[in-house]
């Protein structure tokens, strides 16, 4: 759905949240693509040669490749680069030398945009959330919307539509500050989900949560995946890593698998 279609959905509320997650799954359609360019089926996101160095180095030679239509587990024991690399990969980090690169089908595009900010086609979901504690739940989701050009209106109807996916739909209008850990954490991926991007970065995004809230998330990883994204997802939890399609390993800032 194109930025401009999203007047369409005008009307369609999302209430407190009461479905089973396969329901809530079927409005998914309505947040994806607002305010960027369609999904380009065909992208992968490359790492090659990935070498980063801050006081020792941190990651050594990294050549990995994240196909689109495929969920990749990043695990690897703490401190071993994930974030790191999910940093590299997402352009918030430039490698000390190795590109980060992004094949959509019109040529490869340099993650690195030589500011830190990421490029549009990518979105995040941060293993510290990063959401604004005095901001409602449904306005910490709405900004990345409006940050990508759509209207108010717009995105907070896809924000209310992102919560519901994570079954949180009933505590929009709630200060983030309010919300328990893993609340939060539903926050953050309905933040990161919402703007239907060519490539999902997921840091332990379900870290925080229950086991019925992890399928949850878990499932809606692999939505993403099917209309097309390239989808990483670091996590140390086998479980997670087993639900994926595609698994790297690190250790030491290596692959090792
Ligand atoms: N800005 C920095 N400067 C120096 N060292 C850093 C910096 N950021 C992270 N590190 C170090 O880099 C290593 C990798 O950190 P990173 O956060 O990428 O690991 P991780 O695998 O994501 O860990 P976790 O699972 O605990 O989140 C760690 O040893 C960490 O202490």
């Amino acid at each position: 759905m194109a930025a401009g279609d999203a007047g369409a959905v005008r009307g369609r509320r999302a209430g407190p949240d009461h479905r089973d997650p396969r329901e809530q799954r079927r409005i998914r359609p309505v947040t994806q693509g607002f305010g960027i360019a369609p999904t380009q089926t065909s992208a992968a996101l490359r790492l090659d040669s990935i070498t980063y160095v801050a006081g020792r180095t941190l990651l050594d030679d990294v050549s990995v490749s994240f196909p689109a239509g495929k969920v990749t587990a990043l695990s690897g024991p703490s401190g071993s680069g994930k974030t790191t690399l999910l940093s590299i990969a997402g352009g918030l980090l430039q490698a000390t030398s190795g590109n980060a690169v992004l094949d959509v089908g019109q040529g490869p595009q340099d993650m690195w945009t030589g500011s830190g900010d990421p490029r549009s086609e990518v979105a995040f979901v941060l293993q510290v959330y990063g959401l604004v504690p005095i901001l409602s739940a449904r306005e910490n989701v709405s900004i990345a919307l409006r940050a990508r050009g759509t209207s108010p209106a717009d995105a907070d109807e896809a924000a209310e539509a992102a919560l519901a996916r994570f079954g949180i739909a009933d505590l929009g209008e709630r200060q983030v500050e309010e919300l328990s850990g893993g609340q939060m954490q539903r926050v953050a991926c309905a933040r990161g989900f919402v703007v239907g991007a060519d490539v999902l970065l997921a840091d332990e995004p379900t870290s925080e949560l229950d086991e019925g809230n992890r399928g949850v998330v878990l499932g809606e990883l692999r939505e993403e995946a099917a209309r097309g994204a390239v989808v990483v997802v670091a996590t140390h939890d086998p479980a997670v890593v087993e639900a994926c399609d595609l698994h790297i390993a690190l250790d030491e800032g290596r692959v090792i698998r």
